[in-house]
């Protein structure tokens, strides 16, 4: 019997690739562009309002200088002898008039850039979090947790100061420099050239400590990084290095990456700090050119002293502009690693769905010469078996083999490289995602259980599951009796990660949740940890519950609880070397029958 396909949906059929993301290139310097990138797109839309903030930045810089003018109008009048009260107070209104119009400019632009700024990010940590939930699932589970928290609440966030700030207060400074330099060279060129003289050595400095700077700044996040995560790993494993009493040990590379990360700032410093030190010490000293100039000039009687005083005034902050300007270009090159990041994670290939619903004839899973790797070198060669529809199938082998990977290619966490996974005779990749997340449940190794009710945490696998239903998955899955033992029976709350609970109990939640989800396959992932008699004889009878009419692949790892299994694929770097029923497989002093000894001696001890 053949399935039959229906298509309801325009999406088209691509077997595009779902492979684990390559890594990325190693980049010596930082780019300063990356962030700019990453959010001028979201910026367009907001083009007038972004225009307005860059306007009005740029009139309240413009304000600053009307008070300077106005001082040097009424030096000019004095000066000259021409200094009457109504100029004086006219010259005074025009100061105020600047300085009040300048702060509510400034005020509007800052309102209108911030608008933009949280709009932007808005869209931009909608954007992300949507194409995270087009990613493949392997995605996530090669992540830690706060990775994606990173993606979509940090990284934006820093994008913030860029577009609130940034983009008005950088694009003003650079206009009102350029203002600046047009009207000194048209006051007097010469008392110009005196002052913009220290301006370009300065940057010439500036660039040389920027350039040698951006080549370690790779170096310096990834030490960052690593110092950041090698001190996460120590506090959070605190209880097993006091156990087996390796502080030293613990202690000592995590000291390492410390000195590492200092090291690396210390030879930044080395050459930053000379460097950039000696340009903010040269970009605001452009008065100790402008005076001797202009009091020389002044003897000659080829400058007045209005002027003078102009020059003193306007010069002496001269370089102020450009110091912001730099001072953002710092900015950008300190969150330009989190910008790329999120960007690589934008340009992720999501995952192909076709959106094809599939009448199953029946529920069996094939892979057929299935090939797949997780970077270049391949983890499974050639994968072939049949799991038959309400049969258990039961995956062994020594850690490392590739059994979870093949668990995982069913619901597509990873996509093969070669070959094919089948399900009721379709590619897996021609289903429909929804049908073939409704289709396959996973029962993982460590649960993942909500900050919620017990109830609430069963009923993840069928939100419209009346009580009556969360309560009999309960009891197929041996978790009633325990749930009924604690204090608000299904109401019980569980701490975030249920710590409540023990391991034996949280995975039978995992399979009761599986029953209330009802799909015709079922992947379980064993847990390796219960030793206790009662857990493991719970989770056993549990089990057989989920095979009632199902597909059941089991990755175990206690080999008593798949004896009994209709078929055991033993696995060996990446290949399947055997196949059978327990009691064959003993007969052919394999690996299996290694394996089995090995097991049942050890658990005899
Ligand atoms: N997300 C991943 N990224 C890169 N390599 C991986 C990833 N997951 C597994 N591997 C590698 O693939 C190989 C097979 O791993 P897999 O987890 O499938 O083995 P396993 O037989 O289930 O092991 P175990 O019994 O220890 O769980 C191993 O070499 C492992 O290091």
């Amino acid at each position: 019997m053949n399935a039959t396909i229906t298509d309801d949906t325009d999406r088209t059929d691509v077997h595009g690739s779902n492979s684990p993301p390559a890594a990325t290139a190693e980049n010596d310097g930082p780019d300063y562009l990356a962030s700019l990138r990453l959010i001028g797109g979201y910026l367009s839309a907001s083009r007038l309002k972004m225009g307005a903030s860059i306007l009005l930045a740029t009139l309240a810089t413009a304000c600053e200088l009307v008070p300077v003018w106005a001082v040097y109008r009424v030096l000019d009048a004095a000066i000259g002898g021409a200094l009457t009260w109504p100029f004086a107070g006219l010259h005074a209104l025009a100061a105020l008039g600047g300085v009040v119009i300048g702060y509510a400019a400034l005020g509007v632009a800052m309102a209108l850039s911030h608008i933009v700024a949280f709009d932007a990010i808005y869209r931009l940590r909608l954007d992300i979090a949507r194409h995270m939930a087009r990613l493949p699932l392997g995605y996530f589970m090669t992540r830690k947790s706060g990775d994606a928290r990173k993606l979509v609440i940090d990284e934006p966030e820093k994008l913030e100061t860029i577009v609130a700030h940034g983009v008005p207060e950088g694009v003003s400074a650079l206009s009102t420099w350029l203002a600046v330099s047009v009207w000194l060279f048209a006051v007097d060129w010469r008392m110009a050239l005196a002052a913009i003289f220290v301006t370009p050595v300065s940057f010439v400095l500036l660039t040389m400590a920027m350039t040698h700077s951006g080549k370690r700044a790779s170096a310096y996040q990834e030490a960052a990084t690593r110092m950041n995560a090698s001190i996460v790993e120590y506090l959070a494993g605190m209880p097993v290095v006091k156990i087996f009493n390796r502080t030293g040990e613990s202690l000592a590379e995590t000291s390492k990456a410390v000195r590492d990360y200092a090291d690396i700032e210390t030879e930044w410093g080395r050459y930053y700090i000379p460097l950039g030190g000696s340009f903010y010490t040269l970009v605001l000293t452009n008065i100790v050119f402008i005076l001797p100039v202009g009091l020389l000039l002044l003897q000659t009687g080829t400058l007045s002293l209005a002027t003078l005083l102009f020059f003193m005034l306007l010069g002496a902050n001269y370089s102020q502009p450009l110091l912001k300007l730099f001072n953002q270009f710092h900015t950008l090159a300190h969150i330009s690693m989190g910008s790329t990041i999120v960007a690589e994670l934008l340009q992720t290939p999501a995952q192909s769905d076709t959106g094809r619903r599939v009448d199953f004839p029946h529920y069996d899973i094939a892979f057929e010469s299935v090939s797949f790797g997780y970077s270049d070198h391949d983890v499974l060669h050639g994968v072939s078996f049949t799991a038959r529809t309400g049969k258990i199938t039961a995956l062994v082998g020594p850690s490392g083999s590739g059994k979870s990977t093949v668990a995982s290619l069913v619901p597509r966490f990873w996509d093969v490289r070669m070959g094919r996974v089948m399900l009721g005779g379709v590619d897996v990749r021609d289903i429909g995602l929804d049908q073939l997340m409704d289709t396959v449940a996973f029962v993982f190794q460590n649960t993942f259980l909500f900050s919620d009710t017990i109830a609430a945490n069963i009923r993840f696998g069928n939100p419209q599951a009346s009580d009556e239903e969360v309560e009999a998955a309960a009891r197929a899955a041996r978790a009633h009796e325990f749930i009924s033992k604690l204090p608000n029976g299904y109401d019980t709350m569980l701490g975030e990660h249920g710590a409540a609970l023990s391991g034996g109990e949280r995975q039978r939640l995992a399979i009761a949740r599986a029953l209330l989800k009802n799909a015709p396959v079922v992947i379980l992932d064993e847990a390796t940890a219960f030793a206790d008699p009662d857990n493991e004889a719970a989770i056993q009878e549990a089990i057989g519950e989920l095979t009632k009419g199902r597909t059941l692949i089991v990755v175990a790892h206690r080999l008593h609880t798949i004896a009994s299994a209709d078929q055991i694929l033993v696995m060996k770097d990446g290949r399947l070397i055997e196949r059978g029923r327990h009691d064959d497989l003993l007969k052919t002093d394999g690996l299996y029958t290694r394996m089995w000894r090995d097991y049942t001696e050890a658990r005899s001890l």
